[in-house]
């Protein structure tokens, strides 16, 4: 998903240096200083449009989200509902996820989450996908041990994908759901934006939940 760019997007980001960071690499360690309470740390890598991360920290006051998006267009959009909504428990990070060891101290994170993350689906590109063994590299690192990672995409094909690189990588399975939306196990499933796109139009919803 590329979004085209917003001329508002970098004033607004510099205007509320308390909501968001842009590549932090001072903060390993120091998230929860960033937070109106100290609780566990929730990390969404993508974050788009920001619909997922902001319901779930609406509906988590007891925990602590982080939404971290590559595009400034597409973090600036969550930061404009923040902005409106002042959540206590949310903050965003401008950054690359193929940096979170800069930016997230060993065992900082308590849960994390991908949703419907690009597919790069030629082989060339590989590495480019959000399920790369260099991606789970730096998730065990930054996550707490046990920690669960949930995995949410329409794409077939990533997932499948996924399963092999996760189970290669020596993770394990906690749930796996080729139906997420006809899945009696799943009760408490808050759609993305895409996902409300994509079974709109029919589309079957996969999800995995694994732990290192
Ligand atoms: C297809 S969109 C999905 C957006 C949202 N999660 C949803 O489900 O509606 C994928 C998002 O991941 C972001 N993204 C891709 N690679 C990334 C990376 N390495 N680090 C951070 N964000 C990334 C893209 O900019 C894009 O906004």
């Amino acid at each position: 998903m590329r979004l085209r760019n917003k001329t508002w997007a970098k004033p607004l980001i510099e205007a509320h240096p308390e909501m968001i960071l842009v590549r932090p690499e001072k903060m390993p360690g120091q998230w929860q200083t960033r937070f109106a309470q100290e609780q566990p740390l929730y990390l969404e890598v993508g974050s788009g449009k920001g619909q997922f991360i902001v319901a779930m920290a609406q509906a988590h006051p007891e925990y602590n989200f982080i939404a971290l998006e590559l595009q400034e267009a597409a973090i600036a959009m969550i930061l404009k509902k923040q902005v409106a909504l002042k959540l206590p428990n949310l903050q965003l990070v401008l950054g690359d996820g193929a940096d979170l060891t800069d930016y997230f101290a060993d065992g900082e994170i308590s849960g994390l989450f991908l949703n419907f993350s690009d597919p790069w689906p030629k082989t060339r590109h590989e590495k480019r996908r959000l399920t790369y063994h260099d991606f789970l590299r730096q998730y065990q690192a930054i996550m707490k041990p046990n920690a669960l990672l949930q995995f949410k995409t329409d794409n077939q094909g990533l997932f499948e994908y996924s399963l092999v690189s996760m189970n290669n990588f020596g993770m394990t399975f906690d749930l796996v759901s080729l139906d997420l939306h006809h899945d009696k196990r799943v009760t408490d499933n808050v759609p993305t934006e895409y996902e409300e796109k994509f079974s709109a139009d029919g589309g079957r919803i996969y999800e995995l939940v694994a732990h290192f």
